[in-house]
C-alpha cells in the first residue's frame, strides 16, 4: 500500500440556521491513494459539498483533523498554508458561471499560474496554451471570453484552470451534472485519462452511483452526514451493505452496469 495522500480523521460540522442545529459532518473518516479515485456519493443533504469544502479549507471542521502529504493540513498557516494550497483544486458545476463576462479564457488560466508563483509574465501565454491543449481544446481559446464557448468547453477550461496550479488532489464537485448527456461521458474520459496521464487523485461527489462509477476505484457512501460504507466500486455495486447503499445501487438502471472497470 503506498503512503495515503491525504487522511482524513474524524470530521465534525454542524450548522446552526434559524435556531435549527444540522450536522453536516458526523465523525467522517477516510483516506486517499496517490492516483486513486475515490467516489463520494449520498442522497442530498448527506454533507458531501460540506466534507468538500472543509478539505478545500473553504469551511473550518469543528473538530477532527486531515493530513495531507504527511502535513497537519488543517493546522497550516501562513506561509506554509500559501505553499501547500495549490495541491488541493477544486471542480464544480459550473466553476466558470461566477467570472466577470468580460474576463478571457486566457486570464482565467493565467490566474492561478499567478497566484502560485508559477511562471513568469512572459511565459504565461505558452502555458496557457499548453493547458488548453492538455485538455483537449485549441490554445486560440485563450482569446475568448469564458462565456463564449460551450458548457462542455467551459467545463474543460475548469478542468484546465485546476491543473494549472499543479495539484495532488482534485476535488470534482458534481462536474458533469450541469452537462448534456452527450458530452457526460466526453467529460468524465478526460477526467480519467488526466489521472493517468498526471497520476492526479481525485476525490469525486455526485448524487449519481451510475457517474460515480464509471470514474472511480472506490466508493463511499454518506448519509445524514456521515459515511456509512465504503469499498471498491465492484463490491459496493455487487453488494451494497447499508440501506443508503442499496437505494443508491437500485436507482441505477441494470443496462449501465455491464460497462464495471
Ligand atoms: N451554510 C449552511 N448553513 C446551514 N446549513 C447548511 C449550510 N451548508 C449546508 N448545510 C446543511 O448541511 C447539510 C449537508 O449539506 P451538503 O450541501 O453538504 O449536502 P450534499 O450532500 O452536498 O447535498 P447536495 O447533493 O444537495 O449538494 C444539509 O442539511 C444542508 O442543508
Amino acid at each position: 500500500m503506498p503512503e495515503p495522500l491525504l487522511v482524513a480523521q474524524n470530521l465534525c460540522k454542524t450548522f446552526t440556521s434559524r435556531g435549527r442545529r444540522v450536522t453536516a459532518l458526523d465523525d467522517v473518516s477516510l483516506t486517499l491513494a496517490p492516483g486513486e479515485t475515490l467516489g463520494l456519493v449520498g442522497a442530498s443533504g448527506s454533507g458531501k459539498s460540506t466534507l468538500a469544502r472543509v478539505l478545500l479549507r473553504l469551511l473550518p471542521a469543528d473538530a477532527g483533523a486531515v493530513r495531507l502529504q504527511g502535513e497537519d493540513w488543517l493546522q497550516l498557516r501562513g506561509r506554509a498554508l500559501r505553499r501547500q494550497r495549490r495541491a488541493i483544486q477544486m471542480v464544480f458545476q459550473d466553476p466558470l458561471a461566477a467570472f466577470n463576462p468580460r474576463a478571457t479564457i486566457g486570464a482565467v488560466l493565467a490566474d492561478p499560474l499567478r497566484i502560485h508563483g508559477l511562471a513568469d509574465r512572459a511565459v504565461r501565454p505558452v502555458r496557457v496554451g499548453a493547458l488548453l491543449e492538455r485538455v483537449g481544446l485549441p490554445a486560440g481559446y485563450a482569446a475568448r471570453g469564458v462565456h463564449d464557448v460551450s458548457g462542455g468547453e467551459r467545463q474543460r477550461v475548469a478542468i484546465a484552470r485546476a491543473l494549472a496550479a499543479r495539484p495532488s488532489l482534485i476535488v470534482f464537485d458534481e462536474p458533469v451534472s450541469a452537462l448534456d448527456q452527450s458530452i457526460r461521458g466526453e467529460i468524465l474520459k478526460l477526467i480519467a485519462d488526466l489521472q493517468k496521464s498526471e497520476g492526479l487523485s481525485y476525490l469525486f461527489i455526485a448524487h449519481d452511483l451510475a457517474v460515480v462509477r464509471l470514474v472511480s476505484h472506490r466508493v463511499a457512501i454518506m448519509e445524514s452526514g456521515r459515511v456509512v460504507e465504503t469499498g471498491p466500486t465492484s463490491q459496493i455495486i455487487d453488494s451494497p451493505q447499508s440501506p443508503a447503499g442499496k437505494a443508491l445501487v437500485a436507482a441505477v438502471p441494470r443496462l449501465e452496469f455491464p460497462r464495471a472497470q
